[in-house]
């Protein structure tokens, strides 16, 4: 597992090019039959994937965790940008497709991961964090009906932002936060940009309660999306490629502008799950 240190928004400022790179871009996200990692000193949050193509991954705790198995202290959300896949949590088998996501609680010990279709691989993005108590494991639909342990997102959920005349016409689809998919602190969602817009999170925020990190992807491989960080006054880009992911600290906003329209993950751990706590920025008060 790889390990991120935080980083004060004193010493960034003054980051080159490759070190902003370094501290927050985080590349070759999913790679066939690994399972990979980065654990962050932000709110320890670690970002990765299982990518399982001809073999099954099993997830284990690393030497970094000092743990018995993955989630004895930890809580994960896992979303499907692959090809349909199946994740065995404790003997149990859910069969996740593509854009389908779970939330893994506290305590489930062994967790795999296997693909239907090894040509087409699915792709599991992985947020976890820390957790204190066991809610409950579930897969988690878009549309469909609920079953045991299966739920689906409300439609309050699926919120359409923006307008394509101010290119930022994106539906956010929010899959684990308080009322929808209950966790300790993790909440996960998915936004999908329209044809012809190409800007997330416009007019942008930060939540000095919370930190995040946003997995940008549905790019061909010559689109880039420009992704902004930084203190509201003293922005600075990352130049992100598809299926790369990005750390925001809870002082820097997350936004981006891309060379056309795409989808990307969001990720939050922190103090609390309030997703409307941000504090906007106005667009004439960027820097
Ligand atoms: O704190 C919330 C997150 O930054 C995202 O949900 C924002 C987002 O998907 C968007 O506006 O496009
Ligand atoms: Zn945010």
């Amino acid at each position: 597992m790889e390990l991120r240190t935080a980083a004060s928004p004193r010493d960034v400022k003054h980051y080159t090019t490759q070190r902003l790179r370094e501290e927050f871009l985080i590349q070759n996200v999913f790679v066939p039959d690994e399972i990979r990692l980065v654990y962050s000193h932000i709110d320890r949050i670690i970002t990765g994937s299982a990518t399982p193509a001809e073999k099954e991954l099993k997830l284990v705790a690393g030497q970094e965790l000092r743990a018995e198995y993955f989630l004895q202290r930890r809580e994960m959300g896992v979303i499907n940008i692959g090809g349909p896949g199946c994740i065995c949590v404790d003997g149990r088998t859910f069969e996740v497709a593509p854009r389908e996501g779970m939330y893994i609680g506290m305590g489930k010990r062994d967790i795999t991961f296997s693909s239907t279709d090894k040509e087409n691989p699915a792709k599991f993005y992985i947020n976890s964090a820390p957790a204190h108590t066991s809610y409950p494991t579930v897969l988690i639909k878009r549309e469909g009906t609920p079953e045991e342990d299966v739920v689906i997102i409300k439609e309050e959920n699926k919120v359409e932002l923006g307008s394509l005349e101010q290119s930022n016409h994106r539906t956010i689809c929010k899959y684990i936060l308080p009322g929808q998919v209950e966790s300790c602190q993790l909440e996960m969602g998915m936004t999908s940009l329209e044809p012809g817009s190409v800007w997330n999170t416009m007019p942008c925020h930060t939540h000095d309660r919370r930190m995040e990190v946003y997995l940008y992807f549905d790019m061909p491989e010559d689109a880039f999306v420009m992704h902004y960080m930084g203190e509201p006054q003293e922005t600075r880009h990352i130049v992100m490629r598809n299926e790369e992911a990005v750390i925001s600290p809870s002082w820097s906003i997350h936004a981006g502008s891309g060379s056309r329209n795409y989808t990307f993950i969001w990720g939050m751990v922190g103090e609390n799950q309030d997703f409307d706590d941000m504090d906007g920025i106005r667009n004439e008060d960027i820097l």
